[in-house]
């Protein structure tokens, strides 16, 4: 399927007019850059975890984002996605690292029958072991240069969510519709938190327009902020780190002339 740049600007409008209110249940390695991009891109977030406070904060988001590798907040993701599920919130899970723990990956596999997430988005490796229900490499970041499409497909009408594999191509399905997002750059895979912040910007987006097409809309975001902060990095002769601050710089300057010129080349 191929997106419009108009169904990018148009969400991207909605989040800064709406300020949506982000719950993220996430990991304590990247929180801080999942907070301030979602604030750069016009959302308001919230990072509650206490399992005593999550439902009463998270019936008041417009959506919640449980991020795996903050695997000892399981509790805090069960409840809180029980009660967004009630509500019919829009709920984004990301397996961070069930790659490469059979623990998480089975704590994964309850919490997707608990919640009934909208939306699932890991690295290749980490879809892969979802898929396959296996290890696939040790760590979080992925190993694998490929996905099987039509698995993601059958495994997406199944569970009835949008499965995302994310790397040099980003594959989105619903089991129906495919949609492939060959944007961003491959500086994004040298910074931790590409991801989980990938993760929370699909809270921000699917918890504006809960479709297919907003989620490939975030998706082609990020990759457009991404080519900008590389393009940034480069020439100031910035590394990684650099790169870190100007991506989500770029997500605070992004317009809609810069979205619709980016999105024509290339
Ligand atoms: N080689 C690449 N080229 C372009 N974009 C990439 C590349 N690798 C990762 N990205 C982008 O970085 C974001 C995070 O993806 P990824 O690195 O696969 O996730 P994770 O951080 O969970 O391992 C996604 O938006 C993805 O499109
Ligand atoms: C949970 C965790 N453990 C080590 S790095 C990290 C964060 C990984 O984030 P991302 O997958 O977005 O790079």
């Amino acid at each position: 399927m191929e997106l419009e740049a108009g169904k990018i600007v148009e969400l991207h409008h909605e989040i800064k007019k709406k300020r949506p209110v982000i719950h993220c249940i996430t990991n304590a390695v990247t929180v801080n850059d999942c907070a301030n991009i979602l604030l750069a891109a016009g959302a308001s977030p919230t990072m509650a975890h206490h399992p005593l406070e999550v439902e009463e904060i998270t019936e008041g988001a417009a959506a919640l984002v449980c991020n795996l590798g903050a695997i000892a907040d399981f509790e805090a993701m069960e409840k809180a996605g029980k009660k967004a599920d009630e509500m019919g919130h829009a709920i984004v899970l990301d397996p961070v690292g069930i790659s490469g723990s059979t623990y998480r990956r089975m704590q994964c596999q309850t919490l997707i029958k608990e919640i009934h997430p909208t939306c699932i988005r890991g690295n290749y490796s980490e879809i892969r072991a979802l898929l396959k229900d296996c290890n696939t490499v040790t760590g979080v970041d992925a190993s694998d240069k490929s996905v099987d499409v039509e698995s993601m497909k059958q495994y997406a009408k199944a569970q009835k969510t949008i499965l995302i594999a994310s790397g040099a191509v980003d594959v989105i399905t619903d089991g129906g519709e495919v949609f492939e997002c060959r944007r961003g750059h491959e500086m994004m895979a040298h910074i931790t938190g590409s991801g989980c912040m990938s993760s929370v910007m699909l809270g921000a987006f699917l918890g504006t327009e809960a479709t297919i097409e907003a989620a490939a809309a975030c998706c082609s975001f990020i990759g457009l902020c991404g080519e900008a902060a590389a393009e940034k990095t480069k020439e100031c002769q910035g590394g990684t780190m650099t790169f870190r601050n100007v991506f989500i710089d770029e997500v605070s300057l992004m317009t809609p002339e810069k979205i619709y010129d980016r999105y024509q080349k290339k």
